[in-house]
């Protein structure tokens, strides 16, 4: 669904109202169609299924680690719609051949954080998505970002950062294979 930008103009028009301006001064004027614009940006996962990524996939028999570690992302707290920003990484073990191409693990990233979020629902949801569409042996997703909402407002404590995680298959009883993915995404980190 496309965004509706008649909406998103009329709403930026009243917050500005709202705070006391005058959304019709010179640098006002073109704002509420420039967020409109920026929101088909930002919210463009709406309509994004995560899993249509992981559809190609490549008979390569590797049964053993896949990480792409410190994937960028930018997506919006759906409590304050201010950004929280960080890197995401992804670690599976596939079974059966089924191998996706490394840039499709970027790509659900982004589907997923292209909308109001919050972390743990990214790391669940991207988890999740490569789980139910490889059905690989094992998912580690680790999710590290900090949140603009406890840094420029609120409690105000910029530098912290919120790490979360999400385990499937193997790695929820393999305590050995799960570190050793711990340690090679620590280790780039240094
Ligand atoms: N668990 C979780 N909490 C988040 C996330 N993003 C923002 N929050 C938190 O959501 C909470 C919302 O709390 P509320 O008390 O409803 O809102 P608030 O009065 O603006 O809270 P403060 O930020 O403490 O000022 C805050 O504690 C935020 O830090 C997230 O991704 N995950
Ligand atoms: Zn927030």
């Amino acid at each position: 669904m496309a965004v509706d930008h008649e909406k998103i103009e009329q709403a930026a028009r009243m917050m500005l109202e709202a705070i006391g301006e005058d959304p019709d001064r010179e640098g006002l004027i073109d704002t509420p169609s420039r967020i409109a614009r920026m929101y088909d940006e930002v919210f463009q996962g709406m309509d994004q299924d995560p899993k249509e990524y992981f559809a190609t996939v490549f008979g390569e028999d590797h049964e053993e680690l896949v990480l792409v570690k410190d994937i960028p992302f930018y997506s919006m707290c759906e409590h304050h719609l201010v950004p929280f920003h960080g890197v995401a990484h992804i670690g599976y073990i596939p079974k059966g051949g089924r191998v996706t191409g490394l840039s499709k693990l970027a790509r659900a990233v982004e589907a997923v954080t292209s909308r109001p979020q919050l972390q743990e629902r990214v790391t669940a949801t991207v988890a999740d998505s490569l789980k139910e569409t490889l059905d690989p042996h094992g998912v580690i997703v680790v999710v590290e970002a900090e949140h603009m909402c406890m840094t420029m407002r609120g409690i105000k404590k910029p530098g912290s950062k919120t790490v979360t995680s999400a385990v499937r298959g193997i790695f929820q009883n393999d305590a050995a294979s799960r570190s050793e993915v711990f340690s090679l995404i620590r280790g780039g980190n240094s």
